[in-house]
């Protein structure tokens, strides 16, 4: 069949919108018809060059919603008609990453994933004979799309595909962090920083599970009105406090009386990376870093840090078990328990994705969402 699909042609340049050739599911996989789609600093991040397995052409998306249109053999889970969230962190039950239970990590088609391909090691896509990637297993810059059953979560009929979308990623991510990571404890202190698209669902989460103080860090001073309705307690500019002759650890330090319990890094910067951890407390402070950084970054510190009780951890899809809990992150919605709707900012047709790539670098958006 043919789909309409923005490609990625070449690090650093805008997507381009193709109609390109899409084979139908085979094994184990399923045609899944892309509803929306947010876009994420991921997908940037990839695209500008810095990911070390970014790979082109390719068709990027990794935070989509949709209907199941046709399912391969061997597929038992789905069927025709089904609403789904593809999952760039699968849930198989079978590896030994998932059935340590210790991990979301499922690792049964990383390898294959992380090429571009399918698990049988073919793209899906191509045009005019010559194969396009997929991304992340999901792809869904693309109004069709096959993902294997195994990155699938069914959910409910009735979520409106525009809004939960960002579930395949930033809310996951964010809410996740907090709740399946972290697993922090009401009455704790936790700084935040970046109040992006998966700060602010951090914030949410930190919110939700009663959090005393929740202090958000951005450079960008419009981030603080939409963190303050998120649930943050207190707002630090580093530039601000750098001015005053500050330093943005020693801020969290005092306000927390002796350091954070828990920091949660969401901009991939390396520098703050430290910070981030330098700033919890002393003897059971722990970090987590959600943010990616760029390809050969490094992080460091004064082991001491470590030594004197802090942790450095990360997190990955809000260590959520996609095919597990992200229908149950689709009811918290539908039940109104979190908020969605505020934080998609700004939505556009396929053919203008490009500039829902500008929105996010220029900060104007906290989530663009594409309609199919
Ligand atoms: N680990 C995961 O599973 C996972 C999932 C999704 C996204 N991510 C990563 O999380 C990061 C954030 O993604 P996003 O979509 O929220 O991005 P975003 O662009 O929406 O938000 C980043 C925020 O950080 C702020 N910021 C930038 N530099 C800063 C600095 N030095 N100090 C303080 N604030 C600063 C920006 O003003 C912005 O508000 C990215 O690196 C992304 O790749 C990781
Ligand atoms: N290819 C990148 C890895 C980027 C990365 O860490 N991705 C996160 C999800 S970001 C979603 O917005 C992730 O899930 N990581 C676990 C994994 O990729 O297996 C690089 O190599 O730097
Ligand atoms: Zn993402
Ligand atoms: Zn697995």
């Amino acid at each position: 069949m043919k789909t309409k699909a923005a490609v990625a042609w070449k690090a650093g340049q805008p997507l381009t919108i193709e109609t390109v050739d899409l084979q139908g599911p085979k094994l184990g996989e399923v045609l899944v018809e892309i509803k929306a789609s947010g876009i994420c600093h991921t997908d940037y991040y990839t695209l500008s060059g810095a990911d070390p397995e970014g790979i082109f052409p390719a068709i990027l998306g990794h935070e989509g919603a949709g209907i199941v249109v046709d399912v391969g053999p061997g597929v038992t889970t789905l069927k025709k008609g089904d609403h789904v969230i593809p999952l760039y962190t699968p849930e198989c039950r079978g590896c030994k990453f998932c059935l340590s239970r210790k991990t979301n990590l499922c690792q049964l088609i990383r390898g294959t994933q992380g090429k571009g391909l399918m698990p049988d090691a073919t793209s899906r896509f191509s045009l005019n004979g010559e194969p396009i990637l997929h991304y992340m297993g999901t792809s869904t810059f693309s109004n069709f799309t096959v993902v294997p059953e195994i990155a699938l979560a069914k959910i409910r009929s009735d979520a409106p595909f525009d809004k939960v979308c960002y579930i395949g990623c930033g809310v996951t991510t964010g809410i996740g962090a907090v709740i399946f990571t972290a697993k922090v404890e009401a009455g704790a202190n936790a700084v935040v920083f970046g109040l992006g698209g998966i700060g602010l669902n951090v914030i949410q989460g930190l919110k939700m599970v009663g959090a005393d103080k929740i202090i958000g860090v951005d450079l960008n001073p419009a981030r603080e009105k939409m963190a303050r309705e998120f649930g943050m307690t207190h707002f630090l500019n580093p530039k601000d406090i750098e001015a005053a002759g500050g330093n943005i650890v020693d801020a969290i330090v005092q306000l927390t009386d002796g350091g954070a319990d828990y920091s949660f890094e969401c901009i991939g910067n390396t520098r703050v990376m430290r910070q981030a951890l330098e700033c919890t407390h002393k003897g059971w402070g722990r970090s987590i870093i959600i943010g990616v950084a760029e390809a050969g970054a490094e992080i460091s510190t004064r082991p001491f840090q470590l030594v004197t009780g802090r942790k450095w951890e990360g997190s990955a899809f809000g260590g959520a078990r996609g095919r597990t809990d992200v229908p149950k992150i689709v009811d918290w919605y539908m039940e109104g328990k979190i908020n969605i709707d505020k934080l998609i900012t700004h939505t556009m047709p396929l053919e203008d994705i490009n500039k829902g790539f500008d929105l996010m670098k220029s900060g104007e958006s906290i989530r663009g969402v594409v309609l199919f």
